[in-house]
């Protein structure tokens, strides 16, 4: 589990401590089954995670590199297990149960009118970078199977329910779910949606900007051929669309902004305990935190709640947001709470900072004349991009000093996230949100 992408709990000692069967696939064919693996943490917090399982009496060599291991139990005895996402078969056996959606007790699979799937289309799971796993349908649809269950309602479905039902055009249009039940509670077990042909992945084309600039030691951010800052702008535009249709959709509270400064201090003790380092900045966010807390009553609504350039897509009809799971370490619960729209301002601010900085660190850095010119041209693209984006966000040039100092404690929360993800994912990055968490509080 450890070296799987999709394991949320790398860096914590745990124990298997259990499993369950949701059901099998409906359908002609070998044995496919969705097990649920419990694993119980030192700090004793139990979580949960989705093993789509092919069973085979006989080993197939084919499929060598999906085993699994070997299984017993009541209904098939000794079987062979293997990752059904791996298996073009039994993923073709998902797609026909969406289309049909046969009756079964144990798990329900739900389609969405208005697009008749190409059940033709050759399976393949997903090589990118993602939290849980995809399987591509040819250039039809795409089905994202979470890994991390966790009962209830999982906002990524119903997010993109209700902006495929506002005909957004800024989401690929959900196809249809999968779900069951645990002790009678819902949990959403996968996800069907358009597959988006013409997509660039924002972050790789970000990243390609950044290497022109880069390459050109000469040339200010805005004089490169590649400059991003009218692509920043188009995604600070189709952010507000988002967040106004999520308005008209799930609608607008108010929340006591020291509540939510709050939360943000707590996260920053806990934080430290993972990265100590972060305790010599630990001021200078607290500093952040309050004069949020000064704000009084603050407008929340349904947000996206993890938005970064890799949660969005470049197509030739614009730009389009991925994965409203929300922050995938947060329990359920928070993640479904409304929030400041400002959340997903900085989430993108904070992109704009990782682009350069991540590109800056894969290049040789024997030269220390040509690293602090490539550290110049770093801030000068982050700030350009953040500029242009921000502007087309607010339809204004600046921010008001409320707004100032929402998306200044969001950009810090953000980044004490960061530095946590980082130490347990990507080690040799954490001092990309780290020198950040420096900045923090200055212009
Ligand atoms: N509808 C889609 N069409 C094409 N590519 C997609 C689509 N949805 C997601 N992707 C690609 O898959 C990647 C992972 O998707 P995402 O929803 O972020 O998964 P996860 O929640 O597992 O991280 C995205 O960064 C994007 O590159
Ligand atoms: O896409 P996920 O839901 O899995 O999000 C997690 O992983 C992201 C990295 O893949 C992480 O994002 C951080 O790194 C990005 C570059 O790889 C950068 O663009 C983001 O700004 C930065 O936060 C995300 O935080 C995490 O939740």
């Amino acid at each position: 589990m450890n070296e799987a992408r999709w394991f949320g709990g790398k860096g914590r000692p745990f124990t298997v401590s259990g499993s369950r069967r949701l059901g099998a696939l409906p359908g002609e064919g070998p044995t496919v089954v969705v097990d649920l693996v419990e694993l119980t943490y030192d700090d004793g917090e139990m979580e949960l995670y989705q093993l789509p399982l092919l069973l085979l009496a006989e080993p197939e060599s084919t499929l060598d590199d999906a085993f699994v291991g070997w299984w017993e139990d009541d209904d098939h005895g000794w079987v062979h297990a293997y990752d059904a996402l791996r298996d073009r078969g039994s993923m073709t056996r998902f797609l026909e149960a969406i289309a049909a959606t046969p009756a079964t007790d144990e798990i329900t699979f739900v389609r969405q009118p208005g697009h008749e799937l190409d059940l033709e289309a050759a399976p393949a799971l997903f090589s990118g970078e993602q939290s849980n796993s995809s399987v591509l349908f040819g250039e039809d649809s795409v089905l994202k199977v979470f890994r991390k269950i966790t009962p209830g309602a999982n906002p990524d479905i119903t997010t993109h329910q209700v902006l495929t039902e506002a005909g957004s055009p800024h989401v690929a249009a959900l196809y249809g779910w999968v779900e069951s039940s645990i002790d009678g509670e819902l949990v959403h077990l996968a996800m069907l949606q358009q597959f988006l042909r013409t997509a660039s992945d924002g972050w790789e084309f970000a990243l390609t900007s950044v290497r022109d600039l880069f390459s050109e030691a000469d040339l200010h951010a805005d004089e490169v051929g590649g400059d991003f800052a009218a692509e920043a702008a188009r995604l600070g535009t189709s952010l507000a669309e988002v967040h106004a249709e999520l308005r008209e959709a799930f609608g607008v509270d108010t929340l006591d902004a020291t509540l939510i400064a709050q939360q943000m201090s707590l996260r920053l003790g806990a934080a430290i305990d993972v990265v100590p380092e972060l305790a010599e900045h630990a001021d200078r966010l607290r500093g952040a935190y309050g004069a949020l807390a000064d704000l009084g009553k603050i407008e929340v609504q349904r947000v996206h709640g993890d938005l970064h350039l890799g949660q969005t897509l470049r197509t030739i009809k614009g730009w389009k947001l991925v994965d409203f799971e929300g922050e995938p370490a947060k329990p359920l619960a928070e993640r479904l709470l409304p929030d400041s729209p400002w959340r997903d301002v900085a989430g993108m601010l904070r992109s704009f900072d990782y682009a350069p900085h991540a590109m800056a660190r894969s290049m040789p850095g024997d030269d220390s004349d040509v690293v602090a010119q490539r550290e110049r041209r770093a801030e000068e693209w982050a700030a350009r991009n953040k500029a242009a984006f921000l502007a087309a966000y607010a339809g204004a040039t600046s921010l008001t000093p409320d707004e100032g100092a929402l998306v200044a404690a969001y950009v810090a929360d953000k980044t004490v996230y960061e530095c946590v993800y980082e130490a347990r994912n990507r080690p040799s990055w954490l001092p990309i949100p780290l020198e950040a968490a420096a900045r923090v509080g200055t212009p």
